[in-house]
């Protein structure tokens, strides 16, 4: 694949209309469970075009799905009744985390799965022991040998499960595997995310029998089989989110259409207000703008509600240029700060301790050559060449695209200067 490169440079406050995109967070486990239909077509629509999703479709048709993908029209059509294969094969898991997703329901449909490994971010360690620990606990044997983990079924059986600590991609694992298991399984300490409500919603629309999605205790009893179904992905929060940070660094005004997702932000809402940057819902669109100085915050990451980890690097970005020092505390991931030292490069003032950050602003920034070392490095480094004085170059851009969609078209749209590079690819003889 050739690499890409984006160049940003400073071009006043953003204005207009910008289309949030369909949720990342969402459509992965979507697109994992609806492999659980072992007949019809299901169609999911508002699925964002970005190569996370790219790489779900490829992976689902590896395994033997029959998948059709209209990016336009943001439409998947996902025939999972040819699913045979129950390998999950390296070279597409390792490509994206949400591969993850595709566990249980291929271990409900071929009886076993082997997994050689998720990706994603590199954000420190990335447990998954929490999902197999559920899984065992519903029936299944794991072995685990040279890094592949091979999971089989034995006579399942409902069970009360829990978390230690309410993981997003665990919640919607244990939930897709108990919808088919027998009995009621009840599962504490579920996450809250607005994510895995969808996901439950998505399930019960495919006939799941599912409680309490939202809150710490989800019960699902299960049903003999799942069909398939028709759905919309809700809107991406940190999509959205982004956008409104575009219109708080640059002090602009940006309507967002494509759902409402103030309430989805949880405590983000109150600390982007806090910072100065106004969020207004009008019936059907949220308009997000700052007219005076960009005031220094105080934020923890937590789960939902709390203040969401993957908004904390474009927040970091956005705190250069609040007057005064802001406190960061990241503390779902336990090494999130790759963004710091890029924005060093770019003249922030950024101390790291452990988990904590302290960024001391305002600070002028100049346009430099960074680093996408991961999705939010590198569309946080987006935010910081919208204000940057002279051009902003952002290497490894391809991180960017697993999870913002269409983001030149949509920024230049609002009147930014940003553009996008292949380079030749040295990768090819
Ligand atoms: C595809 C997807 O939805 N990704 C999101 C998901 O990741 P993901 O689902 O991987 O995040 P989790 O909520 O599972 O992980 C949070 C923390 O719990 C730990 N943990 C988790 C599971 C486990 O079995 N053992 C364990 O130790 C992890 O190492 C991490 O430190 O939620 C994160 C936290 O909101 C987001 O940053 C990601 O964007
Ligand atoms: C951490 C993220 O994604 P993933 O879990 O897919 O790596 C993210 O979306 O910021």
């Amino acid at each position: 694949m050739p690499p890409i490169r984006y160049r940003v440079q400073a071009n006043g406050p953003l204005r207009g209309t910008a289309v949030i995109q369909g949720a990342k967070n969402a459509a992965l486990p979507m697109i994992g469970a609806a492999l659980l239909a072992s007949s019809g077509q299901t169609v999911l629509r508002n699925v964002p075009t970005i190569t996370d999703v790219a790489n779900a479709v490829e992976l689902a048709r590896a395994v033997g799905a029959h998948v059709e993908h209209h990016p336009a029209d943001r439409l998947l059509i996902i025939d999972a009744s040819t699913v045979t294969s129950p390998l999950l094969p390296g070279d597409l898991t390792r490509r994206f985390r949400g591969s993850v997703l595709f566990l249980s329901s291929l271990l409900y449909r071929c009886g076993e799965v082997i997994y050689e490994g998720a990706g994603g971010c590199n954000l420190g360690t990335r447990g998954l022991d929490w999902h197999y620990r559920g899984l065992v606990r519903l029936g299944a044997r794991i072995e685990e040998k040279a890094g592949t983990i091979h999971i089989t079924l034995g006579a399942t059986a409902a069970a009360d499960l829990y978390l230690d600590t309410p993981s997003h991609t665990g919640t919607e694992n244990l939930m897709i595997a108990a919808a088919t298991t027998p009995g009621r399984t009840v599962i504490e300490n579920a996450a809250l995310e607005p994510e895995v409500v969808d996901v439950a919603r998505f399930l019960t629309a495919m006939g799941a029998h599912i409680d309490g999605a939202g809150t710490g205790r989800i019960t699902v009893e299960g049903v003999d089989q799942l069909h398939a179904t028709d759905y919309t992905v809700m809107p991406d929060r940190i999509d959205a989110g982004v956008l409104c940070m575009a219109a708080g660094i640059t002090g602009g005004t940006v309507q967002l259409v494509g759902g409402d997702v103030l309430d989805a932000f949880g405590v983000a809402r109150h600390k982007l207000e806090q910072m100065g940057v106004t969020l207004r819902p009008e019936g059907a669109v949220t308009t997000a703008s700052r007219l005076g100085d960009l005031h220094p915050i105080n934020i923890i990451t937590d789960t939902h509600p709390g203040f969401a980890t993957d908004l904390q690097p474009p927040l970091m970005a956005l705190a250069t240029q609040a007057s005064g020092t802001s406190y960061i505390r990241e503390r779902i991931h336990d090494a999130r700060y790759a963004l710091a030292s890029e924005l060093t490069k770019l003249g922030a003032s950024i101390v790291i301790e452990g988990e904590r950050a302290t960024v001391i602003g305002a600070t002028e920034l100049r346009g430099d050559t960074v680093t996408a070392h991961d999705l939010r490095t590198g569309v946080s480094l987006i935010l910081a060449g919208l204000v940057a004085h002279g051009e902003t170059v952002i290497e490894n851009g391809r991180m960017i695209e697993r999870g913002h969609a269409d983001l030149v078209a949509r920024l230049r749209a609002l009147g930014a200067h940003i553009s996008r590079e292949e380079l030749p690819d040295t990768t090819r003889p």
